[in-house]
């Protein structure tokens, strides 16, 4: 069992800059704001999830905060450092949205994994014995030794994304950003990436999610920040009712918050699904 979200934040949070902050960020697609002013923070060593219905700018906010698309007004910063100016890519592994892959190139899964050990190779050229090791590490904490040298678009969409998660893991990031993770994802496999993420937790990192349904990771989340039409309308623990109603009436993604379905602990049983 890991521990407690508030006993790993109070001993992390001492040391370093905090991995994210998000200060009054404006995002404008297509000529319209979709994200009008959010604010927020993850702290080292935190777990914090990003829930909202569809459309509330969940992606859009994630994808800004990355990098991926501009700002209109705000400021993003990463361990302390503005986001224009960042960089230290290999402390962050960001897996987008429905990440799979299978990019129509015949890649193994070792080498689809050791791609994101690009961030520490600005200059790419062979990979060094340091790199090696952390993609068989990345590959074995996803559970995917055995299939290593195979095409990794021969997959199933559940272990094509966990080669995705091995990707962002692999060059051991301080802060691990996952748009939906768990999009597709069976309930044994939920449970496995759970106990995943309580290691890495463990080890000080900190996790920002977008998620629909907390399953199995809420006993070990710090904080739940609700999008709601582009604004934060709740940021706080992801239990008891404040957080239910500041998903009302758009809680249809969040059926659990509404009735709870049977609880699947952290301690199960710890294997992937296909
Ligand atoms: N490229 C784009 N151009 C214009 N509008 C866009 C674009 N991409 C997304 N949008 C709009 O921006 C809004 C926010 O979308 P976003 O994907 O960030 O929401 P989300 O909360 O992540 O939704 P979901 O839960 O469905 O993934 C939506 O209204 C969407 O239609």
């Amino acid at each position: 069992m890991t521990r407690s979200a508030s006993t790993r934040s109070a001993s992390a949070r001492s040391t370093g800059a905090d991995p994210l902050v998000v200060d009054d960020v404006h995002v404008a697609l297509g000529g319209r704001e979709v994200v009008r002013g959010v604010s927020l923070a993850v702290h080292p060593s935190e777990f914090v999830v990003l829930l909202g219905s569809n459309g509330s700018g969940k992606t859009t906010l994630m994808r800004a905060a990355m990098g991926v698309i501009p700002i209109a007004a705000g400021q993003v910063r990463l361990f302390g450092t503005p986001l224009r100016r960042f960089r230290d890519r290999q402390r962050i592994g960001y897996v987008p949205q429905r990440s799979t892959a299978a990019a129509g190139v015949p890649s193994t899964v070792r080498e689809v994994v050791m791609s994101g050990r690009l961030s520490r190779r600005p200059h790419a050229g062979r990979s060094s014995r340091d790199d090696r090791s952390a993609v068989a590490e990345a590959i074995a904490l996803v559970d995917l030794e055995d299939y290593a040298t195979q095409p990794a678009a021969e997959l199933s969409g559940g272990q094509q994304q966990r080669v995705m998660l091995a990707r962002g893991l692999a060059s051991r990031p301080d802060l691990l950003v996952l748009d939906e993770p768990t999009a597709g994802v069976d309930a044994r496999s939920q449970v496995a990436l759970a106990e995943l993420f309580g290691r890495l937790l463990g080890e000080g990192r900190a996790i920002f999610m977008v998620a629909h349904e907390l399953g199995p990771f809420e006993p070990m989340i710090d904080r739940a920040v609700v999008l709601r039409s582009g604004k934060v309308s709740y940021d706080g623990p992801c239990t008891g009712g404040d957080l239910a109603a500041a998903s009302e009436p758009h809680n249809q993604h969040h059926p659990h918050l509404v009735e709870p379905g049977p609880h699947v602990g952290i301690d199960g049983t710890g294997a992937w699904g296909a």
